[in-house]
């Protein structure tokens, strides 16, 4: 694989026929040629150049004959150096990148805003579905053993291993989440080492690397696409086409080829429910209120569903060698995962939500926390980088949410309404977290690595905080509670819950779209994002939808050599 930005000549040397050059080794139209993309008949728009898009896109190129543009509000990673190594993950709160946003109860979001959607901005843990996942949801096994295969090959690597690993994993099999199954990407129930898509320097290897020196790919970046355009006069709604809005400003539109062009949205769970109701499919008296005229009537933003994260850092005797994730354990509904170098003042832009309660998790308490830390006394915030965190999420979740429009603007983040540990189950499975976490920190390997479950520094945080009302500063939330005691258990996880970022269901096949993502009562238009997911697969999701991506590419190049 070429790395990104080097290249830039040799791509410009192969400029394609309509005069679009490549940079970083990716066909990126300039502003200067993006007339060009209005006078050109499509065979294929992607929209967003996600987990989702990328891929397709990469497959349906693989048929050198047809012409595919994809669309990314974003720009690409070359603007981040964030997105790019591990140590840049730590920041990216602070780009456009990443935007982060809230649900209604105050729990912070994000949302990807850059080339390679989430995987440019995620943790990068990578894991398959289930065998048992994959026959439950209908999908072609072989297709997406081969997509796993393709994939693994070109972005996944092994998890660190190291002393603090190993102990943890030793910890999962002492206190029964066995076996260890070693370093794989298998949803697996036991202890394992994550692949992931940081290789050994810590280099990060998300979507976009599909799509390098594919050249009948033409990918317009800061392109916001507002709306779908549609023709079909007598009756039948036919996608032929967007409207976007280009990086100078400019109104522009694209269109598909008459002849079996399609469209398809990959702008994720939040940007595709946008897409439709902006284009007048959606719940009706929604689209009304908006003032929008309704198209097709479908339950779009409706079962959002997402898997809470609560978890509890550990003060440690050593410092633990820096590290996002690297190891797992897998239990039927819940997923521990253990962070290590989580203290560090760098990633106080993420690690400190959990320690307040979400109403209370505006920019300003964010800001407070963080300059209480600044204040903290030197031995302690040495004491931070000797610390680990160990999460659970939940999965199979139950709650349901909605993602609903404020405004008609395609900009705007659309307001999320996710009541998390609404439903029962979700509550009981948490609790059960709680009490599998209480087992785990008494474990022999966990005692041998701890100074103490709670941190001094968050400690000593309190009196700093002592501003928050009284049981929603620091301090307070990091004990874990007896989890015989259902009620203080709940409000500790509602109090402390963060999100895994695993957002998915708002155009869910069967709902909104068919078995092969195509928007029921919408010719030629589908889904291939997030949206789409009935449930979580697997350890964590993106490689599940970068295989889908893949696997529906080909099975729509198929279709089209079928109807020819
Ligand atoms: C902080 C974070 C950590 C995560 N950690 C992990 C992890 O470790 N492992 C894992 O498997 N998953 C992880 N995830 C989740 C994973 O990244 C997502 O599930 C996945 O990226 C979703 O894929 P998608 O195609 O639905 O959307 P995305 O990958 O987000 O792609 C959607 C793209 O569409 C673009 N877009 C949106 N609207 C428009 C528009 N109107 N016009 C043009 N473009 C548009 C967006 O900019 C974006 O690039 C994490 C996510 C986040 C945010």
């Amino acid at each position: 694989m070429a790395p990104l930005g080097t290249d830039s000549k040799a791509g410009v040397a192969n400029a394609s026929a309509n005069g679009v050059h490549y940079s970083s080794g990716l066909n990126i139209v300039p502003a200067s040629k993006l007339d060009l993309v209005s006078s050109t008949e499509y065979d294929y728009i992607i929209v967003g150049g996600g987990a989702g898009g990328c891929p397709l896109a990469a497959a349906l190129a693989e048929e050198k004959s047809l012409r595919v543009l994809l669309l990314e509000r974003g720009a690409t990673r070359d603007q981040y150096p964030e997105t790019k190594t591990i140590d840049g993950w730590y920041d990216l709160p602070s780009t456009d990148a990443l935007q982060l946003t809230r649900t209604k109860d105050g729990v912070v979001f994000a949302r990807a805003n850059v080339l390679s959607g989430g995987t440019a901005v995620n943790i990068g843990v990578w894991g398959h579905a289930s065998a048992a996942h994959i026959k439950e949801e209908g999908w072609d096994a072989d297709a997406m053993r081969s997509a796993y295969e393709h994939l693994d090959a070109r972005l996944s690597h092994p998890g660190l291993e190291g002393p603090f690993q190993d102990k943890m994993l030793e910890a999962f099999t002492e206190i029964g989440i066995k076996p260890n199954n070693g370093v794989t990407p298998e949803h697996l129930i036991g202890a394992k080492t994550i692949m992931r898509t940081w290789d050994k320097n810590n280099v990060r290897h998300p979507a976009d690397e599909l799509l390098v020196g594919v050249e009948n790919v033409d990918i317009v970046t800061q392109a916001l696409v507002s709306k779908i355009r549609f023709s079909g006069s007598d009756g039948t709604l036919r996608a032929v086409g967007v409207d976007f809005t280009s990086a100078d400003g400019i109104p522009r539109s694209a269109d598909v080829s008459p002849s079996g062009g399609e469209v398809i949205l990959a702008a994720g769970t939040m940007g595709t429910p946008q897409l439709l109701m902006l284009s007048g499919i959606g719940p009706e008296t929604e689209l009304e209120k908006l003032g929008l005229t309704p198209r097709v009537s479908l339950p779009v933003g409706r079962n959002l569903a997402d898997c809470p994260l609560n978890g509890i850092g550990i003060q440690t005797r050593e410092a633990p060698e820096r590290d996002v994730i690297s190891v797992a354990g897998i239990q039927e509904d819940r997923i521990f995962f253990v962070s290590t170098g989580n203290g560090e003042p760098g990633t106080t832009k993420w690690g400190l939500m959990p320690m307040v309660t979400p109403g209370l998790r505006t920019n300003e308490t964010m800001k407070t926390t963080a300059a209480a830390i600044g204040a903290l006394p030197e031995e302690l915030r040495a004491e931070m980088g000797r610390s680990m965190g160990v999460f659970f999420k939940l999965y199979r979740v139950k709650t349901r949410g909605a993602i609903t429009l404020d405004s008609t603007d395609p900009a705007a983040t659309p307001s999320i309404d996710y009541p998390y540990f609404t439903d029962p189950a979700d509550v009981a499975s948490g609790i059960e977290g709680i009490r599998t976490l209480k087992a785990l920190l008494a474990s022999k390997p966990v005692s041998e690595l701890k100074v103490d479950t709670v941190p001094q520094f968050l400690l000593k945080l309190a009196p700093a905080l002592a501003a928050f009302p009284p049981g929603q500063y620091p301090g307070a939330l990091p004990l874990l509670p007896d989890p015989n005691d259902a009620s203080e258990a709940a409000t500790w996880l509602r109090n402390t819950v963060c999100t895994c970022w695993h957002m998915h269901g708002t155009c869910r096949v069967g709902e909104v779209v068919d078995d092969e993502h195509r928007v029921k009562g919408v010719e030629k238009l589908r889904v291939m994002d997030a949206s789409v997911l009935r449930d979580v697969p697997g350890t964590n999701p993106m490689a599940t939808i970068m295989a889908l991506g893949r696997v529906l590419g080909l099975k729509m190049l198929k279709e089209r050599v079928e109807l020819a």
